[in-house]
């Protein structure tokens, strides 16, 4: 599979967006071919690959889940992909356990082989990785082993009270959802995190989302950036 990511130099940004003959462009949007849902199977176009930032309790996973359904996207969680492979009986088990108790990061190769695994069973060519990169290393190794850059980055902004509020009210019995390690995963993430927002912003890959409000107002603004690739495609005829 990893012969059809050799080529995909695709790269977007505003002002990019907004020179409809650039034929980065037009490649861009031809991804946005089908609306929600997808047949099945996957085809052997290659991926447009979007990473989903923001720090923890931000609202990533509900608001992927969203993109997934109404625009077609497979979604991969790095963290949830983390939590099936420390539960299932693997050599890194005990290894990701103590990292994410920790309020760490995995090593990279971990995630990445997970993702990889991820990105070729996906049903779909449209891709959202979300929770990755977290760090640089995280970046660069993924750039180095895959030997692409995401085609986008959705960054969600949100005051870590309103983060901290909505991690203890998530429920799901998570080793790390608790307020000591919620500290040092805010810390990794200002620390960590934000120099690769910072990095794909220079870029003009990222598309900041106000965080705060209902998930629909929040959906809302994500649904204007995906929705404009489309209307791009459909306003070009393709
Ligand atoms: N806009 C929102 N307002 C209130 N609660 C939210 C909102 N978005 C998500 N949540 C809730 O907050 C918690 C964290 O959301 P989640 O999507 O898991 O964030 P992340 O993946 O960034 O950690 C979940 O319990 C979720 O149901
Ligand atoms: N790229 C990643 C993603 C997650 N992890 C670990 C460290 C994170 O604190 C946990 C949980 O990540 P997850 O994305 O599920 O957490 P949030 O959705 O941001 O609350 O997994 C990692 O080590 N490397
Ligand atoms: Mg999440």
């Amino acid at each position: 599979m990893w012969r059809r990511f050799a080529h995909l130099s695709l790269s977007i940004s505003r002002t990019k967006l907004q020179s409809l003959q650039d034929p980065t462009v037009l490649k861009l949007i031809n991804t946005f071919s089908s609306d929600a849902g997808n047949d099945g199977v996957a085809s052997s176009r290659k991926p447009f690959i979007t990473f989903v930032l923001g720090g923890p309790g931000s609202g990533k996973g509900t608001q992927c889940e969203k993109i997934a359904s109404i625009f077609g996207f497979a979604h991969l969680s790095a963290g949830e992909l983390l939590r099936e492979e420390m539960s299932s009986p693997s050599e890194n088990g005990e290894l990701i356990r103590n990292v994410i108790k920790e309020g760490k990061i995995v090593p990279s190769a971990i995630t990445i082989s997970l993702i990889k695994r991820g990105i070729n069973s996906a049903t779909s060519d449209k891709i959202l990785i979300d929770g990755f990169p977290r760090s640089e290393e995280n970046r660069i190794a993924f750039e180095k082993i895959i030997g692409v850059e995401p085609d986008l980055v959705i960054f969600f902004e949100c005051p870590e009270e309103e983060m901290v509020k909505r991690i203890l009210g998530r429920n799901q019995g998570r080793i790390d959802d608790n307020m000591e390690t919620i500290r040092k995963r805010l810390k990794v993430f200002e620390d960590l995190n934000m120099p690769v927002v910072e990095h794909y912003s220079s870029k003009g890959k990222v598309h900041k989302i106000t965080a705060t409000g209902t998930v629909d107002e929040i959906f809302e603004r994500v649904r204007q950036v995906f929705a404009s690739l489309r209307y791009l495609k459909a306003f070009l005829s393709f």
